[in-house]
């Protein structure tokens, strides 16, 4: 399922009407009609709404619901926002067709708000067809104060039509003011807003309606952001051959674990193994071998040249030229930490290893001094920064990046030929190709130390088992926030990052 920007939505809406030939009319039929369904599926009986409509196509989309409400045994009482003459052309006909059959919409004037306050407070529904895609810039008055009503007054179950009004589709973000929904029906397709903060957070439930856009159609001209669904990846999820043996599903080097810092590498590298990767080396510096030899009696330990602190060196073992070729994925980050030499240790790393490497934690840290050796890799590159670690990597403010999180990461990945896991609430994948996916899978028991470790071991596990790495890092992902899904047992508060891992295997279980 493809996500769109307003501008990809308003090209979609003109190719159908253009090429299919099946007109404005019929889709915004299609759309109101849809909604009200929804409408009466949450809520049952016959009852009582308000429906505020606009002047653009989302108001139309709203005379249309309140037609079918009225249908099916609703009372509803109808306002309309601004004059006729403002209306576009298809909403002046769907509110010329609810006058005709004595549904009239009365136009909402603040000065006198007695009738409208009221009707929100009595209503079991108010449905929000006041803006959609169409909205531009900061609510304008007396808009916003409309917006502010609707928040304060409305005691019945807010509905919002396509996406709740004040919601920037392209951004999330909410500049003035915007409806507080509980349930959003997207029409056609999600749009970026859906799953950008704080935009999502005003929608409520999400549901997506079909309006009758032929399937060849939809997704032509290909959006270039998709949701993050099972469909695309699963067939890669099989369960194992008799025949089976570890060498089968690879050997990864994951490094890290400085002093103080072990319990990372230790969670990367079990998180690793119960994600299926046949074997597991973990390279920490030589003082901190004990320590991981006994958390991860699974994994082998590889001892690194140490600082006689248990911190790396710019030094490398005696052996690692003869072994760099052996590795089929590495991870480079989890506790690294930062040492003298380390943009040289890095470099030597990226351009020695030609397999697949996934970078997180310090080693991103170390890469924003300078990000240019990614270009002269040979392998693939998984970049896994959370927002601080993308910012620095930017050059931009947290803010920044994620006012932009949509932009930001597959920009990135394009300049640099890599792929961007940019964590957070609904995760970005970003290709180099500039085509982006977002996951749906998550909690906010995740939002804890140790989450990005998993991860980081759970994208190399896919890779090392020989997974296409554009497949292999939205397997990681998405099974990452399951997993952390499946470990709520009573809080999400209390979730520790051991019983994500334990939550891996049901996670996986969950596709063989
Ligand atoms: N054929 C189509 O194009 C279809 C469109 N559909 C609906 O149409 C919507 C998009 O319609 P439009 O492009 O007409 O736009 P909208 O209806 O979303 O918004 C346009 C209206 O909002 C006002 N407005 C814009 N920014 C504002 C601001 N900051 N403060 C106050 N008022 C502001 C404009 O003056 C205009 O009246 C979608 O969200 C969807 O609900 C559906 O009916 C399906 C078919
Ligand atoms: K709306």
């Amino acid at each position: 399922m493809y996500l769109f920007t307003a501008q990809e939505m308003r090209d979609l809406d003109r190719y159908t009407i253009m090429h299919t030939g099946i007109p404005g009319t019929v889709l915004m039929e299609n759309a109101g009609r849809g909604v009200a369904h929804r409408i009466q599926e949450y809520v049952r009986g016959r009852k009582t709404a308000v429906v505020l409509a606009g002047s653009g196509n989302n108001g139309g989309d709203g005379f249309v619901v309140a037609r079918y409400l009225v249908n099916a045994g609703w009372n509803v009482f109808l306002w309309r926002w601004g004059s006729v003459e403002q209306m576009s052309e298809e909403t002046r006909t769907f509110y010329q067709v609810c006058e005709n059959i004595g549904l009239k919409g009365q136009k909402v004037d603040l000065s006198f708000p007695e009738e409208l306050t009221r009707q929100l407070e009595q209503a079991d529904v108010v449905v929000d067809a006041l803006l959609g895609t169409g909205i531009q810039g900061p609510l304008r008055q007396p808009m916003a104060e409309l917006i502010h009503l609707i928040n304060r007054k409305s005691n019945g179950f807010v509905v919002a039509v396509d996406l709740p009004s004040g919601v920037n589709t392209d951004t999330g973000a909410v500049e003035t003011d915007a409806v507080q929904a509980d349930l959003t029906v997207a029409l056609a397709a999600p749009k970026w807003c859906h799953y950008l903060y704080p935009g999502a957070d005003y929608c409520g439930e999400l549901v997506v309606e079909e309006i009758g856009i032929p399937k060849p159609t939809l997704g032509q001209p290909t959006p270039r952001t998709r949701l993050n669904l099972p469909a695309i990846w699963e067939s890669n999820l099989t369960p194992r051959s008799r025949w089976s043996h570890k060498g089968h599903f690879g050997h990864l080097l994951v490094v890290g674990g400085s002093r103080g810092m072990a319990g990372a590498v230790a969670l990367a590298g079990s998180a690793a193994l119960r994600a299926g990767a046949g074997l597991v080396t973990i390279a920490v510096p030589r003082g901190q071998e004990p320590i991981l030899a006994t958390k991860v009696t699974e994994a082998m330990v590889w001892g690194w040249p140490d600082n006689g602190l248990s911190c790396f060196t710019e030094e490398f073992p005696s052996d690692w030229s003869r072994q760099n070729r052996k590795w089929k994925t590495v991870v480079v980050g989890p506790g690294l930490g930062r040492f003298q030499g380390e943009q040289s240790w890095l470099k030597r790393i990226l351009l020695e290893v030609t397999a697949p490497i996934v970078l997180d934690a310090d080693a991103l840290n170390i890469l924003s001094h300078d990000s240019s050796v990614l270009k002269q890799r040979q392998g693939l590159t998984v970049l896994t920064p959370h927002p601080g670690e993308m910012a620095r990597l930017t050059k931009q403010t947290v803010q920044q990046v994620e006012a932009n999180r949509f932009r930001i990461a597959v920009e990135w990945a394009k300049t640099y030929g890599v792929i961007v896991v940019l964590k957070g609430t609904h995760t970005i994948i970003a290709y180099p190709d500039g085509t982006q996916w977002v996951n749906p899978t998550g909690t906010p028991a995740l939002a804890k130390g140790g989450s990005g470790d998993i991860l980081a071991g759970m994208l190399g596990s896919f890779l090392v088992q020989g997974i296409p790495p554009e497949q292999a890092v939205p397997i990681g992902v998405y099974l990452h926030g399951l997993a952390g899904e499946k470990a709520v047992s009573s809080t999400e508060q209390s979730v520790l990052a051991t019983e994500v891992i334990a939550s891996i295997g049901p996670a996986i279980h969950q596709f063989l």
